[in-house]
C-alpha cells in the first residue's frame, strides 16, 4: 500500500485479499488475515472515519478526545473498524489481535464494547474477562473514561465483578449475590463464573465477549473457567481476543474452543526490527523497541542482587519502577530488606486462599492506589502485575528474578515480554535490568528470552546488553539516564512538531 493512497483516500485501503501485510509510516508492520467471504479491509487514520452509529457517534468521539487520544494508534486503526463490521455481520465475526505492550489495545476493545451495546436494553451485553483484579479495575476505568458522555447522557452502566474488599466472607457472599445488570461488565473469571452459576449475572443478552490477555485466559489455570464462561454465553457472540503474545497452538485452541467455528479476523503487529510479521517458530511474540534491555552479573556484588538494587535505588525512584520477583516470599523479603535501609516501597502479590496466605483485596487495592498516585515510587511484585497494567510514570523494570515456568524452570518468554512491557508504553522509552546469577540456569534462560524476543543473534545477548560490573553503579545509572533522557528529547520534538502545526490548523 502506498502512502499516497492513504492520504488521497482518507480511509486507508489495506487490501482485499484474505492475507495482507502492511507497512505504516512509523515503520511498523501489520499482517491482517480476514475471515473468508468478508469485504474490503479498512483502516482509519482519524476517529471521525469510524462508521459509528448515529445514536452514539458524538458521545464516543467526545469520549476518545476527552481521554486525550487525538489520533488512533496503529492497532486501533485496524481493529476498531473490524470489530464494528464484524459485529453487524451474520454470523458475527470474531477478532484475534496481537500488538505490542502499551500500544493501545484496551481502547480498541473498549470502543467496540461501548458501540456494540444497545442502551435501551437493561441487561449485560458486553463482558470483558481479565486475568487479575487490578487489570479488571483498570479496564473498567477506561470504559468509564471513554464512555463518560454515554454514562452522563444515555444511561450507560459499567460494572466490575471482582472479589470483595474487606476480606471477610460475608462481604464476599454479598458481592457474589449482588445482581449485575450493567450493560458492560468487566471482571475476573472466578467471580464471573460464580455470578453466572448463582444467576446473579444474566448472560442471555450478551453479544460481545472480550478476553483481555487472551493467551493467559486460555492457558492452564484459567482455561477451564474461561471456557465455562464462554459456554454459558449465547452462541451468536462476537469474541474479541487481545494480547501481545500467543503461541500457535494457543491460537488454534482459541479458534476451536472460544470462537467455536465462528469466522474470525486476525491482526498481528510487529516491531521495526523484526524480519517477519506474524508467528515465529511456535510463538507470536512482539517486543517494544524503545526499551533498552541490560543484564548484570549480580554475583559480582558483595551483597548480590539486594546490593545492586540498594545501590541504584535513587535511580528507581527518580520516576517509578517495578521490581519483579518470582514468589510472594521473595517479594516480602525484598521489601523488608529495602525498608530496613529506609527505602520506601510497596508490595503487591496475589490473594491466597486464606487471609494469611497472600494479600487481601483491600490491601491490593491500597497498594495499587499508592503506586498509581505516585505516592510510592517502587513497586515490588510478582507476575500478578506483569500483564496489562498501565502506570504512565514507570520507566524502569527490574527482573530481580528472570521469569521462569515453575514446572520446567525454563525461561517464560511471554512473561518477560509482558513484564518489561510495563515500561516503554505509548511510544515512551523504558529501561529493563535483568539481575543474573551465572551459576544457575539464568544465562541459558536469558539466551532463550533473547532468541524468542529478537530472533537468533550472533553473538548472543547482543540485544540484551551486558553491563560491565555489578559494582559499577555509575555505569548502570549512566546507561539508564542516557537512554531515558532520549525520552525527554522525544517529547520536546513532539511538542515542537505540534507547535509548528498549530498556525496551519488555525489558518
Ligand atoms: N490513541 C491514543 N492516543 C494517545 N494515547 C493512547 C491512545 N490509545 C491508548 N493510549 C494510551 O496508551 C497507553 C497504553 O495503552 P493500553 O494500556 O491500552 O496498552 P495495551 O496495548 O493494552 O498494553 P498491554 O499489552 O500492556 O496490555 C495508555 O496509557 C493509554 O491511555
Amino acid at each position: 500500500m502506498g502512502e499516497e493512497e492513504t492520504l488521497s483516500s482518507g480511509v486507508a485501503k489495506l487490501g482485499t485479499s484474505s492475507n495482507e501485510e502492511v507497512e505504516t509510516s512509523s515503520g511498523e508492520r501489520m499482517r491482517v488475515e480476514r475471515a473468508s467471504g468478508v469485504g474490503e479491509l479498512r483502516a482509519i487514520k482519524a476517529w471521525e472515519e469510524l462508521e459509528l452509529s448515529e445514536s452514539k457517534k458524538k458521545q464516543l468521539l467526545q469520549g476518545v478526545y476527552g481521554a486525550r487520544f487525538d489520533k488512533p494508534f496503529m492497532i486501533q486503526e485496524a481493529a476498531v473498524p473490524l470489530i464494528l463490521e464484524g459485529f453487524s455481520a451474520k454470523p458475527r465475526v470474531c477478532l484475534l489481535a496481537q500488538a505490542k505492550s502499551g500500544s493501545g489495545k484496551t481502547a480498541a476493545f473498549v470502543l467496540g464494547m461501548l458501540h456494540n451495546v444497545d442502551l435501551k436494553v437493561a441487561a449485560p451485553q458486553a463482558v470483558c474477562v481479565c486475568p487479575t483484579r487490578e487489570l479488571a479495575q483498570q479496564n473498567a476505568s477506561v470504559c468509564r473514561d471513554i464512555g463518560k458522555t454515554l454514562i452522563e447522557t444515555e444511561g450507560l452502566e459499567v460494572d466490575v465483578v471482582v472479589r470483595a474488599g474487606g476480606g471477610d466472607r460475608r462481604a464476599e457472599q454479598r458481592e457474589s449475590r449482588r445482581q449485575t445488570t450493567a450493560h458492560v461488565v468487566v471482571g475476573t473469571p472466578g467471580k464471573f463464573l460464580e455470578k453466572i452459576r448463582l444467576k446473579r449475572l444474566d448472560v442471555g443478552r450478551v453479544t460481545t465477549l472480550v478476553l483481555d490477555e487472551a493467551d493467559e485466559m486460555d492457558a492452564k489455570g484459567l482455561r477451564e473457567t474461561t471456557r465455562e464462561i464462554r459456554d454459558a454465553l449465547p452462541r451468536d457472540l462476537q469474541v474479541l481476543c487481545f494480547s501481545a503474545t500467543y503461541t500457535l497452538d494457543g491460537i488454534r485452541d482459541i479458534e476451536k474452543s472460544v470462537f467455536k467455528g465462528h469466522p474470525c479476523d486476525k491482526i498481528f503487529v510487529e516491531t521495526k526490527d523484526d524480519d517477519r510479521v506474524g508467528p515465529r517458530d511456535d510463538k507470536v511474540v512482539t517486543m517494544v523497541d524503545q526499551i533498552l534491555h541490560v543484564w548484570v552479573d549480580a554475583t559480582q556484588h558483595p551483597q548480590g542482587k539486594d546490593g545492586v538494587v540498594e545501590d541504584i535505588f535513587d535511580l528507581l525512584q527518580a520516576q517509578q519502577a517495578y521490581i519483579f520477583v518470582n514468589t510472594r516470599d521473595q517479594a516480602r523479603n525484598a521489601q523488608r530488606l529495602l525498608q530496613s535501609k529506609g527505602f520506601s516501597t510497596v508490595v503487591l502479590t496475589g490473594s491466597g486462599k486464606s487471609q494469611t496466605d497472600g494479600m487481601t483485596a483491600d490491601q491490593r487495592d491500597q497498594a495499587m492506589a499508592d503506586f498509581r498516585d505516585g505516592k510510592i515510587k517502587v513497586m515490588i511484585t510478582t507476575n500478578v502485575l506483569s500483564r496489562g497494567i498501565d502506570v504512565t510514570g514507570v520507566n524502569i523494570v527490574i527482573n530481580y528474578d528472570l521469569p521462569v515456568d515453575f514446572e520446567t524452570q525454563q525461561a517464560d518468554v511471554e512473561t518477560y515480554v509482558h513484564r518489561v512491557g510495563r515500561t516503554g508504553r505509548a511510544g515512551a522509552r523504558g529501561f529493563a535490568i535483568n539481575l543474573i546469577n551465572p551459576r544457575t540456569a539464568d544465562l541459558a534462560n536469558l539466551e532463550r528470552i533473547e532468541t524468542y524476543c529478537f530472533g537468533k543473534q550472533n553473538p548472543p545477548f547482543s540485544k540484551i546488553l551486558k553491563l560491565p560490573d555489578a559494582t559499577d553503579v555509575e555505569a548502570i545509572k549512566d546507561m539508564a539516564k542516557k537512554h531515558l533522557l532520549l525520552k525527554q528529547q522525544d517529547q520536546q520534538q513532539q511538542q515542537q512538531q505540534q507547535q509548528q502545526q498549530q498556525p496551519n490548523d488555525v489558518s
